[in-house]
């Protein structure tokens, strides 16, 4: 298989997405769009960073690479459309292995109603894919995660701590098929962020690295502080029983759950659950939004009835460059 039997072997027989002008095979995509505000991100999984052959197969680096990016379009409140792959593949890694990581991308898009726009494909040392994606929005509609306002209740979705448990099963040979499922196909909360729409305000951050970074995020850049119970924070109770030293650091700073974390004004709270229940999403409310007195945006947490501040911890690149 050379480079160009590759693109011609993953191209897609027919494009959904109405605003769609030119696809795969010229030099570049074009759609147009003119009612709507564009929304594009881009996110990377890198063997031996973000995987190894251990712990996904192929078909999981497609999936999980896909969602990964999909989770930071519902963090913005936009409707999937398009992506592009960017594709680094060392020597070894076969057709048919390729032709996997592709089918893991199309679980997922052809869920989403998405077209694979165009792509790169280039010899290297590690398999590395990078997405990018484009999502369509109601003009002005884009949840940031500067808009939290004191009174704020904060939530978030679904259960935090389970991909890195699921990689700590994987590592250590435990067949957790639950958690194991929550680090190799995480679920974007697309549906649920997109009919968050019928709401004058709501922030969201998807949770790539943990609560413990995202929820100071929310509260640097709206210059707020958020309080939080950690009594309250939702984890799967598998994680605390089979990881009974762990689980506490794992919940708020384990990371790549691609869950959402939110704020939203009370009035709207009764709206969000009914949106929860139609999208089948777990919604728990963990804290709420209180001002800053000096405008810094610090968060707070309540464990054993003791407060203190949460500081960012978890996962970072270039971590030992900087040291
Ligand atoms: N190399 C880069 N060049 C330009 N902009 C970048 C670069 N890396 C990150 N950014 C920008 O910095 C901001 C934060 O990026 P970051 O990757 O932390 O967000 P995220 O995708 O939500 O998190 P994660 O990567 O953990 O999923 C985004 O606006 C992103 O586009
Ligand atoms: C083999 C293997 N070792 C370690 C990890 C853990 N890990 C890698 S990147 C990341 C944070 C999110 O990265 P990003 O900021 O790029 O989204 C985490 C928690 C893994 N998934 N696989
Ligand atoms: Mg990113
Ligand atoms: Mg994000
Ligand atoms: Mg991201």
């Amino acid at each position: 298989m050379d480079e160009f039997s590759f693109i011609k072997s993953i191209q897609p027989t027919g494009y959904r997405q109405s605003s769609l002008i030119k696809g795969i095979n010229d030099d570049a995509a074009v759609f147009r769009q003119t009612s709507q505000d564009i929304v594009t991100s881009v996110d990377t999984m890198v063997e031996e960073v973000h995987f190894s052959k251990k712990t996904m197969t192929p078909y999981h680096v497609g999936y999980r690479a896909l969602a990964a990016n999909l989770s930071d379009l519902a963090a913005m409140g936009s409707t999937p459309a398009f992506y592009l792959v960017s594709l680094v593949v060392p020597k070894g890694w076969n057709k048919e292995e390729l032709s996997e990581l592709y089918r893991g991308m199309q679980e997922l898009s052809d869920k989403y109603q998405m077209d694979l726009i165009g792509g790169d494909t280039v010899s290297g040392k590690e398999l590395c894919v990078s997405i990018t994606v484009f999502g369509y929005v109601i003009k002005r509609m884009a949840r940031y995660r500067n808009s939290a306002l004191a009174g704020d209740i904060v939530f978030a979705t679904g259960t935090l701590g389970d991909a890195r448990a699921g990689l700590e099963c994987i590592l250590t040979g435990q067949d957790e098929p639950f958690l194991m499922g929550r680090h190799r196909m995480p679920s974007p909360r697309v549906h649920f962020a997109e009919k968050l729409t019928v709401l004058e305000r709501v922030t969201l951050n998807d949770v790539s690295d943990g609560i413990a970074n995202e929820s100071n995020e929310i509260a640097e850049a709206s210059a707020v502080d958020l309080h939080l119970d950690f009594e309250k924070v939702p984890y799967s109770p598998s994680v605390a029983t089979l990881f009974p030293d762990k689980y506490e650091e794992w919940i708020l700073s384990g990371g790549e759950d691609f869950e959402l974390l939110g704020t939203v004004s009370e009035k709207d709270w009764s709206k969000v659950q009914e949106i929860a229940k139609q999208t089948n999403t777990v919604v728990t409310p963990i804290g709420v939004v209180k001002e800053s007195v000096d405008q810094e945006g610090r968060v707070y947490m309540v464990k054993n009835g003791e407060k203190s501040i949460l500081n960012k911890s978890g996962y970072t690149h270039l971590q030992e460059e900087r040291d």
